[in-house]
């Protein structure tokens, strides 16, 4: 791996020390850091480089997946730690960060290959973007790299406008979007379960396929972020970005070995045929909810209404379900229902793919009851891909029974998102970031929702917190004769899919 200077802006904040400290010790220990590697950490807060380290070392201490094996270890990661005071919007600073830099790259004689993580707001994202230009920073003999971090943008106009900035320093191929969920495991994954896998390629389409569900379910609620969260919603904070790209993931077809830029051209095919909703017909296929009080694993917890911060009239949305229809050969007639939201009642993010059911069509046998098959990708917090097939149940008047085979076991001890994620972006490799394109394009699917939100043309519907939203996001796949898949409510399951939660948790 190439040389590099890893420059983080916002290093003493709290994304830094829950997630990019623990991930670069977590790549150190794997021996997937550069051998010459060097970190600057950025912050107006008055710290030493000696203060600078003994704050990473905490932190690592409290969020790494991984014990410090040794002392020795963990203090040669902390060696090439330093730190400089800066102030985004001084000039000065960054002429000063300049030659700190060229003062460690000619101490490491490496070359100036330069990596900017921006773990800042993003209202600071173009004044860092220009003022890097300015003052030299961005003129390297090696490569230069632009990490940022959600949100890319308010809204379409915004989005647009941040990227025309964010372009006038930096080219886009040097620009890696942060989407955490392209990082998960399971979600890279993907890409190979097609690829190593010529059965379930040929079984990835309208052929065979009757819906596909992608779910991320939260416990908690608004935490201590409601000054932000009350102005984003679930549609911004989760659909906009993660969910849309679960479903690129999942939509994509992709031959072996394809390259990040096929990748890239792909998910924007799919975006590119996703049937456009007018603001008037938001109603029909898009959901929002709002959380009222409830029992979260058996504790009661406040409705949003009453979270600290939040306005007591607030039409925020804290739910959304969505169904979305990919209008191209592979897809047509298949409804891909999407759906995320804050207290419900477990933390789980998954897709499960349905596929169709030839033999009801042709049985007249009402006794033979049969399960549909699925493919059940567990994303987080448990990570597995489970087959539901059916064969026959010699107890059962020779009927069908589901049986389950796992195709992957979750590795132990995983990587989390942000390895693989700052891996590659040491590497250059922009596979898992979200590309302009894509979210151009989201950020267009997604704007009559906006605006229909806005202007309230759908109705905010309430649900408990602690169940799995309003029954209205039900009611959705109901009218399509399909349900959310292991949602544990008693009268959605029949015995067969009971028998289908036991063993597929069996296999975790
Ligand atoms: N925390 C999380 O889990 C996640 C965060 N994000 C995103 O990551 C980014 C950072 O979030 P987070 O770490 O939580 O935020 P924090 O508020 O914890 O940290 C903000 C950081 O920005 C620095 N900063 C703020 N203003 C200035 C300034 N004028 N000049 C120099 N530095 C400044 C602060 O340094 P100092 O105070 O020393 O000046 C601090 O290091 C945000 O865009 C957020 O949306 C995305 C996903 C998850
Ligand atoms: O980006 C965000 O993601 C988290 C959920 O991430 P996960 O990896 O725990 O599934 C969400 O809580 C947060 O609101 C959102 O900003």
């Amino acid at each position: 791996m190439e040389p590099t200077t890893f420059i983080l802006f916002g290093a003493t904040g709290d994304l830094a020390k829950r997630k990019i400290y623990p991930a670069l010790y977590n790549l150190f220990v794997d021996g997937k850091l550069p051998q010459a590697f060097s970190l600057i950490g950025l912050g107006r807060r008055e710290w030493s480089d000696e203060s600078f380290q003994a704050n990473v070392e905490q932190s690592l201490r409290q969020f790494s997946r991984r014990e410090a094996k040794d002392a020795g270890s963990l203090k040669d990661f902390l060696r090439v730690f330093r730190y400089s005071v800066l102030d985004i919007g001084r000039k000065d600073d960054y002429l000063k960060l300049l030659k700190l830099t060229e003062s460690r790259e000619d101490e490491l004689r490496i070359p100036q290959n330069r990596l900017f993580y921006l773990s800042v707001g993003p209202e600071y994202f173009e004044t860092i973007a220009a003022n890097i230009q300015d003052s030299g920073l961005g003129s390297t003999n090696g490569w230069k790299r632009l990490v940022i971090e959600k949100p890319f943008g308010h809204d379409l106009q915004s989005a647009r406008d941040l990227n025309r900035k964010l372009s006038k320093a930096f080219a886009e191929e040097e620009i890696f979007r942060i989407d955490h969920y392209l990082g998960k495991p399971m979600v890279q994954r993907l890409e190979s379960l097609q690829q190593a896998n010529p059965v379930i390629q040929a079984l990835w389409t309208n052929r065979y396929i009757a819906n596909v569900q992608i779910t991320a379910n939260e416990s908690v609620g608004v935490e201590e972020r409601a000054g932000y969260y009350d102005h984003v919603g679930a549609v911004r904070d989760m659909f906009q970005n993660h969910m849309l790209q679960l479903m690129m993931m999942a939509a994509i077809h992709l031959p072996h070995d394809s390259t990040s830029e096929e990748v890239r051209f792909k998910k924007k095919k799919v975006m590119e045929s996703l049937e456009v909703l007018q603001k008037e017909d938001v109603i029909a296929s898009v959901i929002r909810g709002q959380y009222q009080e409830g029992t979260i694993q058996g504790k009661p917890v406040v409705g949003y209404a009453s979270e600290p911060g939040i306005a007591p009239d607030s039409m925020n949305d804290t739910f959304i379900a969505a169904k979305l229809q990919i209008d191209n050969s592979y897809w047509r007639g298949v409804p891909f229902y999407i759906r995320t939201g804050k207290r419900m009642k477990d933390k789980s993010t998954r897709i499960v793919v349905e596929f169709k059911d030839p033999l009801k069509q042709v049985s007249t046998n009402n006794d033979d009851h049969i399960a549909p098959n699925l493919l059940v990708i567990d994303i987080g917090p448990n990570e597995g891909i489970t087959l539901q097939l059916n064969a026959k149940d010699p107890g059962h008047k020779g009927g069908f029974k589901p049986s389950h085979i796992d195709l992957h076991a979750s590795e132990q001890n995983s990587p989390e998102a942000y390895e693989n994620l700052i891996y590659d972006a040491l590497t250059g490799n922009s596979t898992f970031f979200a590309h302009w394109d894509e979210v151009e394009l989201s950020w267009q699917w997604v704007q009559p929702i906006l605006d229909a939100f806005e202007e309230n043309l759908v109705p905010l519907h309430s649900y408990a917190a602690g169940t799995y939203g309003p029954a209205e996001s039900d009611a959705l796949l109901a009218n399509d004769g399909f349900h959310w898949w292991f949602d544990s409510k008693p009268e959605q399951n029949t015995d067969i899919s009971e028998g289908v939660q036991y063993a597929y948790n069996a296999n975790h």
